[in-house]
């Protein structure tokens, strides 16, 4: 079974068309999964809905305490791309032994449909958590990359290894 935590990001904001602002209401995963047809046995929890600048150490702690409770070695994290690279160093660092934890996201909303590099990232990391070994990992641009070799390129908007 692969646990799907949900954390929030521009991956699942929502646009408000009258205001002209982003907000967050429901997941598009389960949509999304279904959409993509997907067969896989899997668990979608919504552990919080935020911007990623916004989390808090002790949001990053609730993660690392749901990664280590859930009896499966196969978790996908959705979240925020401007900290994703800190988050999944938080939880390298909390040790979590046996367990493939793959963090992905978009630069763009899901909800603003073909433009969104959403519904591609999911894909890919559904596929990386299932085939990399115990660690933890980031899936962005159709690559993967280890939690200690990765940096958002803030000018490009294009994950990078460093
Ligand atoms: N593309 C994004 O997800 C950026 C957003 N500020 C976040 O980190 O939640």
């Amino acid at each position: 079974m692969i646990q799907i935590f949900v954390t929030g990001g521009t991956f699942d904001k929502e646009y408000n068309f009258v205001t002209g602002k982003l907000f967050f209401q429901d997941s598009n995963l389960p949509e999304m999964l279904d959409r993509g047809r997907c067969t896989l046995d899997l668990n979608v929890r919504t552990l919080m809905m935020v911007d990623s600048l916004e989390l808090t150490d002790l949001d990053r702690e609730n993660i690392v305490n749901n990664c280590r409770g859930v009896a499966t070695n196969q978790i996908l994290i959705t979240h925020g791309t401007d900290t994703m690279q800190q988050t999944a160093e938080y939880i390298a660092k909390a040790d979590i032994q046996g367990k493939t934890i793959v963090l992905t996201g978009a630069m763009i909303p899901y909800a603003f449909g073909s433009s969104s590099d959403g519904f591609f990232n999911l894909g890919s990391a559904l596929a990386f958590v299932q085939s990399l070994p115990p660690g933890v990992y980031v899936a962005m641009n159709g690559r993967y990359f280890s939690w200690d070799g990765v940096k958002k390129n803030r000018s490009t908007g294009y994950f990078e290894p460093v």
